[in-house]
């Protein structure tokens, strides 16, 4: 070591002279170097393996706390290797400068020695401001660090290849949304991890989400390609997971205007009216006189899944291949798969089965679909001839009664478009639209339903729609707008259950400071909107369902709270909102109305075991099956018509 200052120092002949060094055995410095550095080498290698072998048997377990304050546990040898075990660091570093001081009897023309190292990349950066770390003869005094002293939110340390898997799949709940935020109590709202080989960060508060979603949503509003919703998409020309870009703006563009915008929700109501009411009907025969317990879960699936059929395609397939093929792509969207977060080995894909899979339901999709978009240009062509009156196009353009592959064909054949609409892309859109408006809206009600199975939720609520819409025979959107404990069931619903409880994933298209760590370019941004619900700090008691919450409050769930983002925020938020409160409020409403409901064989709410299945929308593991006392509108004023309830089977 003394001998290495020696050298350090500067004053020998090649350092004046540095075309020298090309010279062999100049000066004899170099060789005399090599040999300091061989020796060095044998020596610090056993120190540094003597330290790893202590951090393999248990001193590795520092928590992360311990690690970063400068608690006298760690020597500098420990700081460097605990810096390089986590890889999270390396992507955001330009250079380590250490400058070590070594203070020892040196030649009296030195009066000491101040070396500086510059190591390039892919030596680790520390996450401390610059701090002057003292370790026996050795001090760190400068770090330098890119981003103006940002450094990566905290995390769990990495294992090669797997990164933090283990920390979601291994000894934690097998829910991701439980598991992250489990993880966000040891390390905060905004914390990293390695899944594979996608950086992500979690965020797991109102303050970070607003951040995120609204500070910079033009940096997070990109979607990471997920190869299997990437087949399923004919190559992501959805809306929901295509890239930010011209043609994602279009697409938004007509969905908000053109398919799910408010003129068009109001155009729908007769088919939502229709079909709520039909639900009523097959309710009560299938209650039996109140002998059958009713699968309520089904039911509601079937509802959701007819409205979105008669609205997407003018015409409502039975539960066959194509729905199932449907629901299939909706599990894979949640972007959950282990295989997802090793993009760059799409063989793995192949090797699993899990694209032929997917690209089997793709191939299925394709024939029924071609089929029904056929069947809409031929129809559109009958009706241009039909009203040929020299208006060509613009007489086909009356809006009435148009279903949204009507529209698309409409403004594919209208043309104009800055990013042309094909058949492929109105497939991919009509994908889109059954995949998110089914699961997600029939899991809410779902939801709904069981938590009102709290009686004095249920009563409350019913008494309010029965005073207000007594004696009425048909139910109307209309009718809705005073029903504020409802709307108050409804938010608190998705407060505790989000029906996508990690929203859509996101990804970084470029470096973002937040909340003062540096999130770079790529990385996965994953909102726990289910954490954020259930926040102690937020909201008081979180864990009970509790509508009265909601009294007086401004709080609601179109993008501006983010205490309440069940439908996402910023630009990339959910455009089916109105469309899916429409559905859901009317169908609440006739449930409530027409029907009392209750557990049957004597179970209580709390008895009821709610684990969960993960998908995109997340759902009860058991199917919930209710009992309806059912009530005529003519007994509305004169009492309830019992219907008795016996058999139990759930
Ligand atoms: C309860 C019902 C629903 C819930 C909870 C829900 C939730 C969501 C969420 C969380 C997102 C991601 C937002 C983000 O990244 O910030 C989203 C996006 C989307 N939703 Fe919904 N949704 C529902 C119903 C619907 C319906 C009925 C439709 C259409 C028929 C729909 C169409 C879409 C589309 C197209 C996107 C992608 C938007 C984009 O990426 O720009 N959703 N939804």
């Amino acid at each position: 070591m003394k001998a290495t200052a020696a050298v350090a120092g500067g004053f020998n002949l090649v350092d004046f002279y540095p075309w020298l060094e090309s010279v062999p055995g100049a000066d004899g410095l170099k060789s005399k170097i090599q040999k300091l550095r061989d020796y060095l080498d044998v020596i610090l290698d056993k120190t540094i393996m003597e330290h790893r072998q202590r951090i393999d048997s248990g001193g590795g377990e520092r928590r992360r706390d311990d690690c970063e304050c400068d608690d006298g546990e760690e020597d500098l040898v420990d700081v460097l290797l605990r810096l390089q075990a986590d890889a999270t660091h390396c992507t955001s570093i330009r250079a380590l400068h250490l400058q070590i001081f070594i203070p020892t009897k040196l030649p009296s023309s030195m009066p000491s020695i101040a070396v500086t190292f510059t190591f390039p990349l892919p030596i680790p950066i520390p996450p401390l401001q610059t701090k002057t770390i003292k370790r026996s003869s050795i001090t760190i005094i400068s770090c330098k660090k890119p981003h103006h002293g940002h450094h990566l939110p905290p995390g769990p340390a990495k294992l090669p290849l797997i990164g933090n898997l283990h920390n979601l799949f291994i000894g934690r709940s097998p829910l991701p949304h439980h598991a992250l935020r489990e993880l966000a109590d040891e390390y905060g709202p905004l914390f990293h991890l390695r899944l594979g080989e996608v950086p992500s960060v979690v965020v797991s508060s109102p303050e970070i989400a607003r951040e995120v979603m609204k500070t910079h949503d033009h940096v997070f509003a990109d979607r990471p390609r997920i190869l299997a919703v990437d087949i399923g998409t004919w190559g992501s020309q959805d809306i929901a997971f295509c890239p930010l870009g011209d043609y994602w703006r279009q697409m938004k563009r007509i969905s908000l205007t053109e398919l799910l915008g408010a003129r068009k929700v109001q155009a729908f109501s007769s088919i939502r009216e229709t079909e709520v009411s039909n639900l009523v009907d097959s309710i009560r025969r299938s209650s039996h006189n109140g002998e059958n317990p009713i699968n309520i879960s089904e039911k509601i699936y079937s509802l959701f899944n007819v409205i979105i059929c008669k609205t997407a395609f003018g015409t409502h397939w039975e539960e066959d291949d194509i729905i199932q093929s449907m629901r299939e792509a909706a599990q894979v969207a949640g972007g959950f798969h282990v295989l997802d977060f090793y993009p760059s080995l799409e063989f793995l894909h192949g090797l699993s089965g899990l694209k032929s899979k997917i690209l089997r339901m793709r191939d299925h999709k394709d024939v029924i679909l071609d089929r029904v978009i056929a069947e809409h240009k031929q129809r559109f062509v009958q009706r241009r001839r039909g009203c040929d009156g020299g208006g060509g196009i613009d007489d086909v353009e009356s809006e009435d009664g148009e279903d949204f592959v009507d529209v698309l064909i409409r403004l594919e054949e209208g043309g104009g478009l800055q990013c042309p609409i094909t058949n492929t892309s109105i497939k991919a859109v009509l994908v889109d639209l059954f995949v998110a408006g089914t699961d997600t809206s029939s899991v809410a009600v779902e939801w709904a339903m069981l938590e009102m199975m709290n009686p004095r939720v249920l009563s409350k609520a019913q008494s309010q729609i029965r005073q207000a819409l007594k004696g009425k025979n048909a139910i109307t959107d209309k009718d809705l707008q005073g029903l504020t404990y409802l709307k108050s069931v409804i938010k608190e619903t998705f407060r505790l259950h989000p029906s996508i409880p990690l929203l859509i994933p996101r990804e970084s298209n470029q470096d973002c400071v937040v909340s003062e760590y540096i999130i770079p370019a790529k990385t996965r941004v994953i909102v726990n909107a289910w954490a954020i619900g259930r926040d102690l700090e937020t909201w008081e008691d979180p864990e009970s369902f509790v509508p009265e919450r909601f009294d007086g409050s401004e709080i609601d769930f179109k993008g501006m709270h983010f205490e309440l983002i069940p439908f996402g925020a910023g630009r990339r938020i959910c455009p089916g909102i109105s469309y899916a409160i429409a559905n859901i409020e009317l169908l609440l409403t006739h449930l409530l109305y027409w029907f009392d409901w209750k557990l049957p064989n004597g179970l209580r709410a709390e008895d009821l075991d709610m684990s969960e299945v993960f998908g995109l929308a997340v759902a009860r593991k058991d199917q919930l099956y209710l009992v309806a006392k059912s009530y005529e509108a003519k007994d509305l004023d004169s009492g309830s018509v019992e219907m008795e309830v016996v058999k139990v089977e759930c």
